[in-house]
């Protein structure tokens, strides 16, 4: 499929359900860039994530183990992963009229035992994150590595899905409605988490994007 044709799959599905779960939806060069960059980061680049700002850091600790690292346009990987980003922003907002307006990601390691617990990218009313992507980078996953992203109805507790982290897959899911978790990986676990977010200024504030 070509990248169009993946977008126009991706806002139908999102249309249909608010979400969309696609393998092999990343060209297999810009899967293998990032794959490459993500394991030949030094690790002072990758940071404990947080869960918002004011949480101590013993309550993260219990949500979440990943460390991130914020891609930006300065590499060759980096900067074609956010043009493709930017691709798919277009086309949603083509077809959705979401507005979405700017983006931002990460890399994540999970090393093993690491998880990320029950919860929600976006609370309703903030307007800030709208649409959650996330892409993995491993490629041969084997189930006993474990480490699958199950992503609940909004209320309910059992999964709607549960995805495999395999390499070149792509999940895309309105950010305030569907509560996920990653279940601990049992290798090391690769991957780009992303939000689009709508353009927040007014109310005072000045939209850093803006
Ligand atoms: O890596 C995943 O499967 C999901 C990560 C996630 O939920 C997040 O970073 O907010
Ligand atoms: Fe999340």
């Amino acid at each position: 499929m070509s990248d169009s044709e993946i977008f126009d799959r991706i806002a139908e599905e999102v249309y249909r359900q608010g979400y969309s779960v696609l393998s092999n939806a990343l060209p297999v060069e810009l899967c293998t860039a990032l794959a490459d960059e993500v394991k030949s980061l030094p690790v002072e680049r990758f940071s404990r994530a947080g869960i918002g700002r004011q949480d101590a850091h013993i309550k993260t600790e219990a949500i979440r183990r990943d460390e991130i690292c914020w891609i930006d346009n300065s590499t060759t990987a980096g900067h074609a992963w956010l043009e493709w980003a930017d691709g798919l922003k277009r086309a949603l907002n083509r077809r959705l009229f979401l507005g979405l307006f700017s983006f931002e990601s990460h890399y994540a390691h999970y090393q093993p035992g690491d998880f990320y617990k029950v919860h929600l990218d976006a609370f309703r009313g903030q307007q800030n994150r709208v649409l959650t992507v996330v892409t993995y980078l491993n490629s041969d996953w084997p189930a006993e590595d474990g480490g699958e992203l199950l992503i609940y109805p909004e209320e309910g507790k059992i999964p709607l899905l549960k995805v495999t982290p395999e390499f070149g897959t792509l999940v895309v899911f309105l950010s305030e409605e569907f509560p996920h978790e990653v279940l601990p990986a049992n290798a090391d676990r690769y991957s780009i988490a992303g939000w689009y977010r709508i353009n927040s200024s007014g109310n005072g504030k000045v939209d850093p994007d803006a």
